[in-house]
């Protein structure tokens, strides 16, 4: 057998701004390794991206995804990477709607008047599901304010603040991501509410610092504005790249926006045997 490194196409794609390498497994090309992903997410000898979403064959849904953060660590779930190969798996069948399953389980994509959107599923609220530490002191955190914990298939630390611009984020993202917490470390919002529909929102992320749009950070951000009366269920969120549409309906949180497919390129065999 022929164990040569071969050549492996991509795409790239972001929604609003969250960036992302995608590549088709689902037919001949193989799945990369880790270290293959840690060497694309290189922004300066590889390709960079906040999330690569490798597209499998469906098992009970009509393809498989998995995601890998930049940092080379795997996240169950990447609200605007599902929207982006959703987007694209429909153009690909002629369709309108598609499940994708994910760590998350399979997820409902739509598109309407060009519009696609995901539902993202129930929020956890259960602190024994997300999961958390029990002997943290939340009080003892350096920011006023208790933060809301919410999981959309990943864990979210969501603070609401007067003035999200005055927030240091590169410092104060790792603190909390890395804080003990949250054992499996975790992604950071930082939120002012603008209006009862509109709100403002920055995002450290897990695995890949910070960004210009998280989709499962805005589920999250949705779900703890609601339920701290702050916000109606239904809301737009202002992200550095974009804006998000947010529906926390009964059957989950719906979330919509922009995706672009942005170029497609390949990965040459000696780019990826280098990867260590
Ligand atoms: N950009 C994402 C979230 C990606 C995963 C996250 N960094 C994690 O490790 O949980 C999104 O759009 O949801």
């Amino acid at each position: 057998m022929d164990n040569a490194v071969q050549d492996l196409p991509f795409l790239k794609m972001h929604g609003a701004g969250n960036d992302f390498v995608v590549i088709d497994a689902r037919r001949g090309v193989r799945a990369p390794t880790a270290a293959e992903v840690r060497a694309i997410g290189d922004r300066h000898r590889g390709v960079g991206f906040d999330q690569l979403a490798v597209i499998g064959p469906g098992q009970e849904a009509d393809a498989d995804l998995t995601f890998w953060n930049a940092d080379g660590s795997l996240s169950d779930a990447c609200g605007n990477a599902t929207r982006c190969v959703a987007s694209l798996l429909m153009d690909e069948a002629g369709a309108e709607r598609i499940a994708l399953r994910t760590g998350r389980g399979v997820l409902e994509g739509v598109r309407d008047a060009g519009v696609v959107s995901v539902n993202m599923g129930p929020p956890v609220l259960n602190w024994r599901e997300i999961p958390l530490a029990e002997d943290v002191d939340l009080d003892a955190l350096p920011i006023e304010g208790a933060p809301s914990a919410v999981g959309m298939g990943n864990p979210h630390c969501v603070f609401f603040v007067e003035d999200a611009a005055a927030v240091d984020l590169p410092t104060f993202g790792p603190t909390i991501e890395h804080h003990p917490l949250y054992p499996q470390r975790t992604n950071v919002e930082i939120v002012q509410v603008l209006d009862r529909q509109t709100l403002r929102q920055r995002t450290w992320e897990r695995g890949a610092g910070e960004t210009l749009a998280c989709g499962s950070g805005a589920c999250a951000v949705a779900v703890a504005a609601s339920r701290r009366g702050l916000a109606e269920r239904r809301v737009s969120i202002r992200l550095d790249g974009g804006t998000l549409g947010l529906d926390w309906r009964d059957d989950g949180v719906w979330m919509s926006g922009p995706v672009a497919h942005v170029f497609s390129g390949t990965f040459t065999a000696s780019f990826l045997e280098g990867a260590v």
